[in-house]
């Protein structure tokens, strides 16, 4: 089951996975039917815990709610201390992926398999400060790697390269590992970040500062093609 779920997800490659982070939140419905009309295939749900990272989002009830609302595929994000804790009620929700921060967890390869034996698709992340080979030891147990070009936890900042050299090692020595890449990704950005060998890429203010969704998610795809390795 989890290898269909990875399916959902890799069915968007490449591409871009609109991060609902900048959306308007007071007007949920209409955003997603809108990413959805933009061509938009898979969601990503940045859930944040106040904790792990300086910033709360939103938990279960959203990710229901959108699951019920939308077919997309959702993609979530868990930027939480403790995600074995809500693997399970998230996946109840409708996650289709989980990605841990391998910042948060004392045992990767543990919380790796735990939540793929919740027969969803399951990712680690990594921090702009965190290492390549501190998510090696956990890589034959993931579906996909997750290069922050941000600190985790809020949007609208400012991409750090530095995660133009971990995609290169990781595309270089897993070659059909699926590789995402999250934070400040944008018109100038995101072709360098397909030629570093990257799958998809997750953005959200280059989509929700621009009124038309379709034209900021086009000129994106344009780029990744510009971009293509
Ligand atoms: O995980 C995230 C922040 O921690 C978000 O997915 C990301 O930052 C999206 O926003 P932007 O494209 O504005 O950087
Ligand atoms: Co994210």
């Amino acid at each position: 089951m989890s290898r269909d779920k990875l399916e959902l997800i890799r069915h968007a490659a490449p591409g871009v996975l609109p991060s609902l982070l900048m959306c308007d939140f007071g007007d949920l419905k209409s955003e997603v039917t809108r990413l959805e009309q933009a061509g938009a295939k898979v969601l990503h749900l940045d859930v944040m815990d106040g904790n792990f990272v300086p910033n709360l989002t939103y938990g279960m009830p959203i990710v229901e709610g959108l699951k019920r609302h939308t077919e997309m595929p959702l993609d979530v994000h868990l930027m939480i201390q403790d995600p074995l804790a809500f693997a399970e009620p998230m996946v109840k929700a409708g996650a289709d992926s989980l990605t841990f921060h391998v910042e948060a967890v004392p045992n990767p390869i543990d919380t790796a398999k735990r939540i793929r034996d919740l027969g969803v698709a399951v990712g680690v992340a990594l921090n702009p400060g965190t290492q390549v080979t501190d998510v090696e030891p956990c890589i034959e147990f993931v579906d996909m790697v997750l290069v922050m070009s941000v600190k985790a936890g809020f949007g609208g900042q400012k991409f750090d390269p530095v995660a133009l050299d971990k995609l290169q090692i990781l595309r270089n020595q897993y070659p059909d590992l699926l590789l995402q890449i999250d934070g400040g990704i944008n018109l100038d950005t995101i072709a360098s970040a397909r030629a570093a060998g990257c799958d998809l890429f997750v953005v959200g203010s280059a989509i929700f500062n621009h009124d038309d969704y379709g034209a900021a998610i086009g000129g994106l795809n344009a780029e990744i093609q510009r971009g293509g390795v």
